[in-house]
């Protein structure tokens, strides 16, 4: 039955109906006819979707990261090609790519799907490149007070492929540097070579 799933997200299961109720709304004033059979239950499911994309609003991203060992390897760690989905907020529309992460520890290390979850926890609702790209060093930094963190983010928007400007395949690219690969242009060359290969 429509909309009779338990929601593991409260801020979808207290508001589904409304949410539901919107989306209908929404379908109608673009011209839809909400009672052929296609449609029957698409509110019902784009509130199941929202529930999966909007998942970060339960997540505090610092808590992913609350287990961490103590280690002295104070050399580059990097886990590269973690794969996000995201939604801009100014269309709400998906972007998509990649995200590397590299950190130089000093006596604290993650454990390594901790990076990928806080990368979903971070993307994971409405967001800005530039912003997941900070957010992913800053709270590493934070976290794990590490000698230093390079993050570089890769997306392709659709609100720039499927409309506006249509421009599909084009690439964005942010990076953000903190600590030590602030200084040092060989230790961010050494990331972006690791990257390659
Ligand atoms: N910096 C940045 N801009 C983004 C991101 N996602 C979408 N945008 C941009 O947000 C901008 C919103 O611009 P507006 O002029 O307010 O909206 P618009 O009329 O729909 O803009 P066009 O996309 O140019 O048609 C656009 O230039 C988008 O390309 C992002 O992650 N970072
Ligand atoms: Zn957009």
């Amino acid at each position: 039955m429509a909309g009779a799933k338990d929601y593991n997200n409260s801020w979808v299961g207290s508001n589904r109906e409304q949410i539901e109720y919107h989306v209908r709304e929404i379908l109608k004033l673009i011209g839809e006819n909400v009672e052929r059979e296609g449609l029957l239950e698409t509110p019902a499911r784009v509130t199941r979707m929202y529930e999966e994309i909007f998942a970060g609003y339960e997540v505090d991203p610092r808590d992913v990261l609350g287990v961490t060992f103590d280690e002295q390897h104070e050399e580059l760690v990097i886990v590269k090609d973690i794969v996000y989905y995201s939604q801009c907020e100014h269309h709400m529309a998906p972007f998509f790519g990649k995200a590397h992460i590299g950190y130089i520890p000093s006596g604290k290390i993650a454990g390594l799907s901790k990076l990928a979850r806080l990368v979903e926890a971070i993307t994971r609702k409405l967001q800005v490149q530039e912003r997941i790209t900070s957010q992913i060093a800053d709270i590493l930094d934070e976290v794990l007070k590490p000698n230093g963190v390079m993050v570089v983010v890769e997306g392709e928007h659709l609100c720039m492929c499927a409309r506006g400007v249509k421009k599909p395949g084009s690439k964005t690219v942010t990076s953000a540097v903190r600590g030590q690969f602030r200084q040092s242009a060989a230790l961010r060359s050494e990331f972006l070579e690791l990257l390659k290969r």
